[in-house]
């Protein structure tokens, strides 16, 4: 059993907030999506993908930041909205303001079966915030997705750390599937796709030498490995003391 992922914002990274709204597309008219689809039903492999979508409010300026579930059958079955937008002001640069462009969702998607194990999604800067990917580990999630466009210079410093810690603390597997290389004058990706197990060991990873270039990178997911970490260590949280989340 196999299923692909794919990074944050796969379908289009727009050089200006205008462009990247004027790209935006429903996924119904998404010739990007609807080639995945076919793709995934003709090779009955379900697909991870993060892409833009339209508001609900049609007088709305700003877009969804989403990723969907794409089954083998080809149908979106799932769709997660990024909760935490991406606003940072270094003083040197660089600076980014996500909440500009992007309406930020108000839910967590609850854990769903998938042929590579229960899957928690969250996206890219939803990294930061371990609230998130605890809640999905209490509610049954067995890998934790974090599909991204990390950004070089906050890549180098964190973006390891904060993949091996969450991995570690939720003693479930990471699968981060990341933007790489330049897009635009202004914007370019850390890349250093991975895949890490419940133990916190990096299984797979891209990077390397071509950090540049995309890749494809294959793991497996080793249930018995996830069993066995979470017998021998299982965390049992102190929520008579502070609340459960
Ligand atoms: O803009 C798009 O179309 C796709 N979205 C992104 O690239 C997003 C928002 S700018 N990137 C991040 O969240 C990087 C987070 C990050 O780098 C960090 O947390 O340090």
């Amino acid at each position: 059993m196999k299923a692909l992922f794919l990074p944050e914002a796969s379908d289009y990274i727009g050089g200006s907030p205008n462009e990247s709204l004027s790209l935006c597309k429903p996924a119904s008219q998404s010739p990007f999506l609807q080639g995945l689809q076919q793709e995934a039903k003709k090779h009955h492999l379900p697909i991870s993908v993060g892409v833009h979508e339209p508001s609900d409010n049609p007088t709305s300026k700003r877009i969804k930041n989403t990723l969907l579930w794409i089954n083998a059958n080809g149908e979106i079955t799932h769709r997660y909205q990024k909760l935490h937008l991406f606003d940072l002001e270094m003083e040197n640069g660089p600076n980014m303001r996500e909440s500009t462009t992007i309406e930020p969702g108000d839910e967590i998607l609850p854990p769903f079966d998938s042929p590579v194990g229960k899957l928690g999604a969250m996206i890219c800067f939803d990294l930061r915030f371990p609230e998130i990917a605890l809640a999905l580990k209490r509610q049954k999630a067995d890998v934790l997705l974090y599909p991204s466009a990390f950004m070089p210079t906050t890549g180098k410093a964190h973006w390891l750390p904060l993949l091996r810690a969450r991995a570690i603390e939720c003693t479930s597997y990471v699968i981060a599937a990341a933007q790489v290389g330049a897009h635009n004058e202004k914007r370019s990706s850390y890349g250093h796709s991975i895949v890490i197990d419940p133990w916190g060991e990096v299984v797979a990873e891209l990077g390397g030498e071509k950090t540049d270039e995309p890749e494809v990178v294959f793991a497996d997911i080793d249930f018995e490995k996830l069993r066995s970490v979470r017998r021998a260590l299982p965390l049992k949280r102190r929520t008579d003391v502070y609340p459960e989340v």
